[in-house]
């Protein structure tokens, strides 16, 4: 099939690019200027050339604290952008498949929140993914939604590479352990899209196929407890690693307020796509040696 992903260089577009052909797909990636999601001739210029079957989005605003004081252009890019490029589809009569995060959700339910459940932004990246999730459904009724939570890969900017980072360059590190969710790796999201398409594609408007769904990796942990599994990891790797302690969200103010507890019940994907969460801690591993090298100890 002939894919349009939005989006070349982020987390989840580089997998896509690398992942789809696996299963035979064709994939045109495109980000600013070619395809701009604020910019509403060059999303109908780059689908028209594309000419795809299906239409993925894989371009976000993501920057979490930034968005506090950024929330036009967060709104432009995660609202009206995806909103755009969703009715672009639909005018084709495309599936369309997006992206949407545990942030959308208050994180004050005290249970794992399933894909039904009453959303309730803290922050303006999350209330902009959540108008951006409301934008695509009204704009094209073949559209799946896939809310996943804490993506992270051998690419571009994320918790992984954060504490790497931080593991080197200090000789301690403090992760939150009071925000529980699920780490993701883009990896595993690719490949549980590459594993929707054709059904997405198939399927008329009205189809459960379409519709939101969770899927973040599993087990659930806190960021601190990933943190201790990537320095494992890394420690495993010959790196030396940081004295990690455990600290709470009132010890590490931020300009966005993030759930309390994002953990995100999965069941709705499985049941209708046949897709499980994927372990992380394998695909963190996988990362780990594409980002160091591969295990030197056991760990
Ligand atoms: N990262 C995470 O932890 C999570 C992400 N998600 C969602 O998953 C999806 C993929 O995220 P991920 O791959 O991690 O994101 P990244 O931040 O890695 O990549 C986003 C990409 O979108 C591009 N982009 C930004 N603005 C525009 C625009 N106006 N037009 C076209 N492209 C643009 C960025 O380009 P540039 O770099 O040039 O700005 C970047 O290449 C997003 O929908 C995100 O909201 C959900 C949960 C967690
Ligand atoms: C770097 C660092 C972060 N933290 C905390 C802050 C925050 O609560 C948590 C994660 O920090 P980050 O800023 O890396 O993660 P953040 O940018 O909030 O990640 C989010 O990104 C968006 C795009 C999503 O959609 C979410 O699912 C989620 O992945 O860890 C520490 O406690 N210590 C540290 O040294
Ligand atoms: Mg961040």
């Amino acid at each position: 099939m002939r894919v349009l992903v939005a989006g070349r260089t982020g987390q989840l577009a580089v997998e896509l690019l690398e992942r789809l052909p696996r299963d035979g797909h064709k994939v045109v990636a495109l980000e600013a200027p070619e395809l701009d999601l604020t910019d509403p001739e060059s999303i109908r210029r780059a689908v028209e050339q594309a000419a795809p079957e299906a239409i993925i989005n894989a371009a976000a605003y993501t920057a979490v604290d930034k968005a506090e004081s950024q929330r036009d252009l967060a709104f432009a890019v995660n609202a009206i952008g995806a909103g755009m490029l969703a009715a672009a589809a639909a005018a084709r009569d495309l599936p369309f498949l997006h992206v949407s995060t545990d942030y959308v959700f208050s994180g004050d339910g005290g249970a794992p929140y399933d894909e039904d459940a009453s959303t309730g932004p803290m922050g303006v990246y999350g209330e902009s993914k959540l108008a951006g999730e409301r934008a695509v459904l009204a704009a094209n009724p073949r559209s799946a939604i896939i809310r996943t939570a804490w993506v992270c890969s051998p690419h571009g900017a994320n918790f992984v590479k954060t504490m790497l980072r931080l593991g080197r360059e200090r000789e301690a590190v403090s992760v939150v352990a009071d925000q529980h969710g699920a780490p993701t790796f883009a990896a595993d999201l690719a490949d549980a899209m590459a594993r929707m398409l054709p059904r997405l594609a198939a399927a008329p408007a009205g189809d459960p196929a379409f519709g939101v769904f969770h899927l973040t990796g599993a087990p659930w942990t806190t960021w601190h407890g990933f943190a201790e599994a990537i320095f494992a990891g890394a420690a495993a790797r010959g790196h030396k690693v940081p004295r990690l302690s455990a600290i709470t969200t009132a010890d590490y103010p931020t300009p966005a307020r993030r759930p309390a507890d994002g953990r995100l019940q999965c069941g709705r994907i499985t049941r209708i796509h046949g897709i499980e969460a994927a372990d992380w801690r394998q695909s963190l591993s996988r990362c780990l040696d594409a980002l160091i090298g591969p295990q030197t100890q056991n760990s």
